[in-house]
């Protein structure tokens, strides 16, 4: 049955754009100017046009993390890559996203590659316990330090927020509160998830739709199946985290670990537009635009522009 729209959290219509251009979750460089892109291709007007009163937060400017990154290859912990810099980065971004939320305010952090989501969930499920989390992605990335193969921290942000394996949590994460329950994260759009991570979902009982529940039930349901596991009352506020990834790489092309077979565009958007449907969404994360990576300009275009109408979408353009 279709419910009525309700936009209760719409109602302030208050955003804070949260840059966080930060690349040392993985190893390409190019995704710490995503903020800049989405800036430039004219975001805030964009939300402003919509009726949001838009401020801008840049937790990680005067920092010198990508001359860190280039400079630093001591930085290890077992398999994992640049744990100090990501500890700290990430922490940084979380005392961004939890100071808007005081101001009652809907964060919208926009990478830098996903590990940024460390800082944004943790501040969100520190504030909102009874949140819950969508994750639209291709990927899972709920590695732990045990169980990476790549040791890109990008690839295990949930893990952390989630407390698995904290015994070899790397000490510049140990400040990350273990705020997130399995029972409250549900992912969409997967399709390439390693096996120790397949594991760590099957035990812990986690909400997962891959492509093939996408294509098996349609967009809608899967989406109305991800919220009816996390949030069976309907009424939690809604975290959504969203890795361009998870849209095709035909019309997200530049991205770091593209995989083909993902969201068409219109469903990738529709993700969006159903969670502003519901009007509980808090806080939303754009992430792993790298305009760097594009083979041609028009695909820059595409990217950025994606990730712009994610954030719309998400914030009711094609509803309000
Ligand atoms: N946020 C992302 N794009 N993550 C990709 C992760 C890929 C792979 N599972 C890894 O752990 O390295
Ligand atoms: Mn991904
Ligand atoms: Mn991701």
């Amino acid at each position: 049955m279709l419910s009525e729209p309700h936009y209760d959290f719409y109602q302030d219509r208050k955003v804070s754009l949260v840059l966080a251009p930060f690349s040392g979750g993985q190893a390409k460089s190019g995704v710490e100017d995503g903020p800049k892109y989405m800036m430039k291709h004219g975001l805030q007007p964009q939300l402003q046009e919509m009726g949001w009163s838009t401020k801008v937060e840049e937790p990680l400017s005067g920092q010198d993390f990508e001359k860190r990154k280039a400079e630093d290859v001591s930085d290890v912990h077992g398999n994992t890559k640049r744990p100090q810099l990501v500890g700290e980065a990430t922490k940084l971004v979380s005392e961004s996203v939890s100071k808007v939320l005081d101001r009652g305010e809907i964060p919208v952090t926009l990478g830098g590659d996903h590990s940024v989501a460390i800082g944004s969930v943790s501040a969100v499920f520190s504030k909102h316990p009874d949140a819950c989390l969508l994750w639209i992605d291709a990927h899972a990335d709920i590695n732990t330090p045990s169980t990476t193969e790549s040791g890109n921290l990008h690839g295990c942000p949930v893990s952390f927020v989630m407390g698995l394996d904290s015994e070899n949590t790397p000490p510049s994460l140990k400040w990350v509160p273990h705020c997130l329950k399995p029972s409250k994260i549900a992912y969409i759009g997967l399709r390439d998830v390693d096996a120790g991570e397949k594991k760590i979902l099957k035990e812990n009982g986690i909400a997962a739709f891959s492509m093939y529940h996408v294509d098996r039930f349609g967009i809608n349901k899967v989406i109305e199946m991800a919220l009816e596991a996390i949030n069976p009352e309907g009424t939690s506020p809604i975290m959504l985290s969203y890795d361009v990834d998870a849209i095709d790489p035909l019309f997200v092309p530049a991205t770091g670990t593209p995989v083909r077979g993902g969201l068409t565009l219109r469903e990738g958007l529709f993700v969006a537009e159903r969670v502003a449907e519901t009007g509980k969404l808090i806080a939303l994360d754009v992430v792993e635009c790298n305009p760097e990576l594009a083979s041609k300009d028009l695909h820059v275009v595409d990217t950025i522009s994606t990730g712009c109408a994610i954030v719309r979408c998400a914030l009711g353009e094609t509803l309000l």
